[in-house]
Formats: structure tokens, C-alpha cells, sequence
């Protein structure tokens, strides 16, 4: 490298480097009026040698070739012939006055700065117009001006340094602000909270203690963004930093590290386990609404993992990695919750954005494809339509379950696109159907809360519709407890909306999640899904059989169908049965399936069936 050519100049703080340069800069300013001031002299002084041969040819006949040098004092004689040089001259030793000649006067370089002292007693010129024009006072004017602006040029660069100064420190430290924290929460950012990290991990390997590191990613936000705006995502960050914030400690660092994930570090912790209390505070914290700066309600979730000092990894970059991996963890066991980091998480992390990459390119390279699972009347075990569900083979990974696929699609946003090409698919699929004669009273289709909330659902599923030509009564919506709790009054909305377009909803996985009553009264729902888990022990099992039982007669007194999933079993059939459960599915019935095969299925079922189970 080479050596700086000023190396002291290079240390010296920026503020006196500016003394030095404003105090150079000052001498130049100095040097430059001085060399102006001579200059002009000269010039002045010229062009008045100039005048004065004019003048002399002009009075006395001289020729001004005999003039030479600088002009010399004219002492003025009193002049006989010239009654007015007479006059002059008798005048120069009484008061100074002004006295209009018409004739000659001259006088050199030092005579002219004699002149500064205008009034002094025995000069023997004072004060000279010719012409109506004043010399002295020209010349007085001259050094008046050049010593303001001498003075104003001063003060200009003094100030307009200082200006410089306060720009360049405000800029430094914006510099400095910009590399640690992030600019739109204020919040340290990656660089400087990995630096906290290293510092408060070298603070306990000394004193020893324990340490976390709890990686904060918002639930659904890239949706958020890209459905509202990057604006509103904007806002809905600060509001989250400012949240967060409010429940962390002085020696706490919250840090954003981009996007919509955070980085916690809790130092000085009593026990390890504190962690979790924090994790659990962090996330009621964020249960109330947001509050935007327009007023907007919005609700947020997120999901949390926690790596222990020194337990889940020795330096700042294991310890983040393995709280990243931990809160994968948590968003795969159904996001809104904390989990703690395990050493298998590792190998997993990296599957899953294996996974994720391979994702990305699954819809354009023809991957995905939709099969179709039997919905059956459980009066008679007879077809009444089929449920979309989605599949997707990689050539990478193999078969993939949706399980797997759909909550990554879901944190990446992918599932816009791809929820998009499941329902027009579909519904181009039901309608070729109908066409053919085969004649579905329902095609179930699920929507992902991310859709449901984020995308103009209403108008996606109009397009749908439009597009294929299938009747909108044949076309029944899935959406989970999920997408109804947290925006009650827009889920209300779009609701309402859906059921204007003619299509139907029913409430998937009920039982999973809430089980919110108050969703039953408050939207308008057609049906209700009973999760497969509460029928897996029926009727073998009593407080499951009282369970469903209860779900079914509360589904039935506010005017909902039931729909029963999972039916493995005769036993479980003939069951629901009893309790006048009217729908079902099951792999009793059939498995999903292409679209190919359950027209088969479809055309091969008898008027009236006795279902055998499958393989
Ligand atoms: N947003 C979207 N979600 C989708 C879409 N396609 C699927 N999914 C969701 O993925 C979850 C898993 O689906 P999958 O692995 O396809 O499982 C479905 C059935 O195969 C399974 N099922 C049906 N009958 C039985 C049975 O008798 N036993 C048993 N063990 N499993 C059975 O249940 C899944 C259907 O569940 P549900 O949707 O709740 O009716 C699942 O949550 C899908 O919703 C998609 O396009 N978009």
C-alpha cells in the first residue's frame, strides 16, 4: 500500500485540519487583494500619466513624450498669466475646499496616498477635481471598497468554512449512522449488532454468565408488502421495532437485520431459561394490533428462536445461525410461537432453503400438478364433489407433501403465484368436467390465509370463474381458522364479498386452531370441516366421540354443514352416521388423486355405495 503523502495532516481531527485550511486560505484571499491592489494601482496610476500627457498637450502645449516615470508632486506655482492656478495656489495653504479648475494638476504615486490625509495642514494639494471629477476621492473610495470586501471575503470564508465543517461532521456522522443502524427503525443494524454480539460473548467468557441470541422473522410479511405496498410493509416494521422495543431491557440490543427479521441479544441472564419468558413476552406483546401512523389496525405475529451462550454455539456467527434454524423451527410447528435450537436444526435449515430455491422454479418447469380427493355424502357414500390438493414432484427432492411445501411458499410469498394457478386450474378442470357430463356439485379449493388476506382475492377468484365458464355455486372455498383471527373485519369483508360472487366457504381443520365460537356466528360460512385428528380414535375413544358430537350439533344449529375428514375406517363411518354428520372424506372413500383417475373413480362408483377401503 502506499504511503499517505501527509500522514500527520491524515490524523489530525477533521476540525483542525479546517483551521488550517481556512487560515491557508485566508493568506491566499490576503495575497491574491494585495497583488489586485498593486495591480490596479498601476493601472490607476497609468491611466493618470495617460490623462495628464492629454491634459498637459491640452494646457500647456507640451508634448507628453517628455514625460517619464512616475509622475512627480506638482508644486504649484503661483502662475501670473492664470488667474485661476493663481487662485489655487493661494488657497492650498488655507482650508481645504474643494476647488473647481479647469486646468492641470498632476501628482505622483506618493503624493496620491499623501492624499488619504486629505486635510493635513500644509499640503500643497488637497483636493482636486478636474473636470468634475475627484481623484482623491475616487482613490478614497477604491481603498474603502477593497477594505470591505477584504473584510466581507474574510467573513465569507470564515463562515462558509464553518458552514463546510458542520456539513462534512453531519455528513460523517450520517455515514457513521447509516453503517450501524438501519434507517428505517432506528434500530442497530446486522454490522453493529454482530459486533455487540462479539463484545458481550468476550464480557462473559470473562466473567461468565449466560447469553441469548433470539432471532425475531415476522409471520406472512413478504405478502404483507407485496400485497399492500412496500410503504405499508414499511410502516408495519417501525411499528413492530417500536413494539419490540418497549419490552427490552438498557443491556438488551434489539437489532434489525433485514427485511422483517430481527435479532435479539439478552445479556446478563439469570438462567437460561429467561430466554423463553422473554420469547413469550415478545409474542403477547404483539398480539394487540399495530397501530400505523394512519390509524390503520394491523395485526402481526411472528415467529421466534433461541440459541443459548454457550450451549447452541461459541462465536457471534454460530450462535445467530443456530437461533435462525430455531425459528425455522418454530414457523414449521405452526408459526405465532418460540422454539429453542437442537443440533439436528442445522442439517435442516439447510434442506429447507435447499427446498426453497427449488421451489422457486417448481410452477415455471411444470412441477406442480393438482389431484383430486372424493367429498362424499355419508347418507349413502355417494360422490358429490372432490377437493384440490396440490402436488409437487421435484426432480431434486422427489415427491414433495404440501405440508412441507405449502408453509415455505407461504414465508416466501410463493404461494400467490401458485395458489393463483391452483384455482384457475381447477376451475378449468371442474368445468371440462361438467362438460363431459360429469358433474360435480363441489370443487373445494384451499386458500392459503396469505391469499385470503393479502391478494384481491375477490377479484382472482371472479377471474377464475370468468375464464373457465364454472358456475360460481359449484365452486366452495377452504379457508382455516387462521385467516379469520387476527383481521376479523377485513376476513369479514372479503367474506361477504365471496358470497356476492355466488361462491361458497367452508371452515377447514375446525378444532386445530381456536375453535372460536364467535367465527361461527360472525361470518357467513356454509360448511364446517371437522379436523381429521378428532375423528382418528372415534368412536373407540369417548371424549372424542363427545367432542365431535358437540361440533356437529352446534355446526347444525347455526345452519352449517359438516363435513367429516380423515375417514379411514367403516367404524368411524357408520359412526357419523349416526350423529347425521352429512359429508365426508377419507381414504375409506379415496385416496387424492389425478384428474384423469378420479374420472375414472367417478364413473365407476355405483348409484349406491358400500365403501371398501383402499390401498
Ligand atoms: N393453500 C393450499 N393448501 C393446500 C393445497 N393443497 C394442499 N394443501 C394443504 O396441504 C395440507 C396437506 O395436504 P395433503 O398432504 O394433500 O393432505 C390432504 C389429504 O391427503 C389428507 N387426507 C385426506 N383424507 C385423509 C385420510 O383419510 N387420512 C389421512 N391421514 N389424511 C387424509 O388431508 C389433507 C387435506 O386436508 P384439508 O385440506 O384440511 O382437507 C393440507 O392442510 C392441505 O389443506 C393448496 O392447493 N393450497
Amino acid at each position: 500500500m502506499m504511503e499517505p503523502a501527509m500522514p500527520g495532516l491524515q490524523r489530525m481531527p477533521l476540525r483542525y485540519k479546517f483551521w488550517a485550511v481556512n487560515a491557508l486560505a485566508l493568506l491566499c484571499v490576503l495575497i491574491l487583494v494585495l497583488v489586485a491592489m498593486t495591480l490596479e494601482q498601476r493601472s490607476v496610476n497609468q491611466a493618470r500619466q495617460e490623462q495628464a500627457r492629454d491634459l498637459l498637450r491640452i494646457w500647456h502645449g507640451a508634448d507628453p513624450g517628455e514625460l517619464s516615470g512616475p509622475l512627480q508632486p506638482l508644486v504649484i506655482e503661483p502662475d501670473e498669466q492664470d488667474p485661476q492656478l493663481r487662485h489655487l495656489a493661494q488657497s492650498a495653504n488655507s482650508e481645504p475646499r474643494w476647488v473647481p479648475v479647469s486646468g492641470l494638476v498632476l501628482w505622483g504615486e506618493e503624493q496620491l496616498i499623501g492624499a488619504w490625509t486629505l486635510y493635513q495642514p500644509g499640503a500643497q494639494v488637497l483636493a482636486v477635481q478636474v473636470r468634475g471629477k475627484s481623484f482623491q476621492q475616487i482613490f478614497i473610495q477604491r481603498a474603502g471598497l477593497y477594505a470591505l470586501a477584504v473584510f466581507l471575503l474574510m467573513l465569507a470564508v470564515l463562515a462558509g468554512s464553518q458552514l463546510l465543517i458542520r456539513f462534512i461532521e453531519g455528513h460523517q456522522r450520517q455515514l457513521r449512522r447509516m453503517a450501524h443502524y438501519d434507517g428505517l427503525t432506528g434500530l442497530p443494524n446486522r454490522v453493529l449488532a454482530m459486533n455487540r454480539l462479539q463484545h458481550a460473548l468476550e464480557r462473559i467468557k470473562r466473567r461468565g454468565g449466560h447469553l441469548a441470541v433470539v432471532f425475531i422473522d415476522l409471520d406472512r410479511f413478504k405478502t404483507i408488502n407485496d400485497s399492500y405496498g412496500h410503504g405499508f410493509g414499511d410502516a408495519v416494521l417501525q411499528a413492530v421495532a417500536e413494539r419490540l422495543q418497549s419490552r427490552c431491557r438498557e443491556e438488551d440490543t434489539l437489532s434489525r437485520l433485514g427485511g422483517d427479521e430481527f435479532l435479539l441479544i439478552l445479556e446478563s441472564l439469570s438462567s437460561p431459561w429467561q430466554a423463553s419468558q422473554v420469547a413469550r413476552d415478545l409474542l403477547s406483546l404483539l398480539e394487540r394490533p399495530l397501530l400505523l401512523a394512519d390509524e390503520r389496525e394491523v395485526y402481526v405475529s411472528a415467529s421466534l428462536g433461541i440459541a443459548l451462550f454457550p450451549g447452541d454455539g461459541l462465536d457471534a456467527t454460530e450462535l445467530v445461525r443456530n437461533a435462525d434454524a430455531a425459528m425455522f423451527r418454530a414457523k414449521s410447528r405452526g408459526r405465532n410461537t418460540y422454539s429453542h435450537y437442537l443440533p439436528c436444526l442445522t442439517e435442516q435449515a439447510r434442506e429447507r432453503f435447499e427446498l426453497e430455491r427449488a421451489l422457486r422454479t417448481a410452477l415455471a418447469n411444470g412441477e406442480l400438478s393438482l389431484n383430486y380427493q372424493p367429498l362424499v355424502s355419508l347418507e349413502h357414500g355417494q360422490g358429490l364433489g372432490a377437493e384440490v390438493l396440490l402436488s409437487w414432484h421435484s426432480p431434486s427432492h422427489g415427491q414433495v407433501p404440501p405440508a412441507r411445501f405449502i408453509p415455505l411458499a407461504e414465508d416466501s410469498g410463493l404461494i400467490v403465484p401458485i395458489g393463483s394457478w391452483v384455482l384457475n386450474q381447477a376451475c378449468q378442470q371442474a368445468q371440462q368436467w361438467r362438460s363431459q357430463g360429469l358433474e360435480l356439485e363441489t370443487l373445494a379449493v384451499n386458500l392459503s390465509p396469505v391469499q385470503f388476506l393479502h391478494q384481491d382475492i375477490v377479484a382472482l377468484v371472479g377471474a377464475a370463474l370468468e375464464s373457465s365458464g364454472l358456475p360460481a355455486q359449484h365452486l366452495e372455498l377452504e379457508i382455516t381458522e387462521g385467516a379469520l383471527m387476527h383481521h376479523s373485519a377485513q376476513a369479514e369483508q372479503t367474506l361477504k364479498a365471496l358470497k356476492a360472487l355466488g361462491v361458497r366457504v367452508a371452515l377447514d381443520d375446525f378444532g386445530t386452531g381456536y375453535s372460536s365460537l364467535a367465527y361461527l356466528r360472525r361470518f357467513p360460512l356454509d360448511k364446517l370441516k371437522i379436523d381429521k385428528s378428532f375423528l382418528a380414535e372415534v368412536p373407540a375413544n369417548q371424549g372424542d366421540c363427545q367432542l365431535v358430537h358437540t361440533i356437529i350439533e352446534l355446526a347444525h344449529n347455526l345452519g352449517l354443514r359438516v363435513l367429516a375428514e380423515g375417514i379411514e375406517r367403516s367404524e368411524q363411518w357408520h359412526w357419523l352416521q349416526t350423529q347425521h354428520c352429512e359429508l365426508g372424506q377419507g381414504f375409506l372413500f379415496a385416496r387424492p388423486m389425478p384428474a384423469e383417475a378420479f374420472a375414472n373413480w367417478w364413473a365407476a362408483q355405483p348409484l349406491s355405495a358400500t365403501p371398501q377401503p383402499v390401498s
